[in-house]
């Protein structure tokens, strides 16, 4: 499995099949999710509004796979902010 982003695009349009249940589901699912993804959507706007991120290397882009852990994250990555003008 790779870091694919585009996978919740269909031809444009955001698509999250019900498979996708990061909050979980029934009656014990997060009762943060609004505030969560409000929140998560304000600070990833924000830092892409004021940063252009670019790999440490021109070109040299972080590996797409990850590692299983207690999530499944990317591998350790480092990646340059530059301020946008
Ligand atoms: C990206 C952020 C978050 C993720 C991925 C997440 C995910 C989850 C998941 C998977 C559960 C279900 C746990 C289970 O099955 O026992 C859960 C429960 C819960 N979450 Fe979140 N959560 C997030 C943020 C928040 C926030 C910001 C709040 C509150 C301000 C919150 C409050 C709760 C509460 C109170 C429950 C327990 C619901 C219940 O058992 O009735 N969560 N969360």
């Amino acid at each position: 499995m790779n870091f694919r982003p585009e996978r919740f695009l269909e031809n444009g349009v955001l698509t999250v099949n019900k498979e996708f249940l990061p909050f979980s589901d029934g009656s014990r699912r997060c009762l943060g999710e609004p505030l969560a993804a409000m929140e998560l959507f304000l600070f990833m706007a924000a830092l892409i509004q004021r940063y252009k991120f670019v790999p440490e290397e021109s070109g040299k882009m972080p590996a797409m796979g990850g590692r299983y852990g207690f999530s499944r994250t990317p591998h350790p990555f480092k990646v340059r902010a530059l301020l946008r003008e």
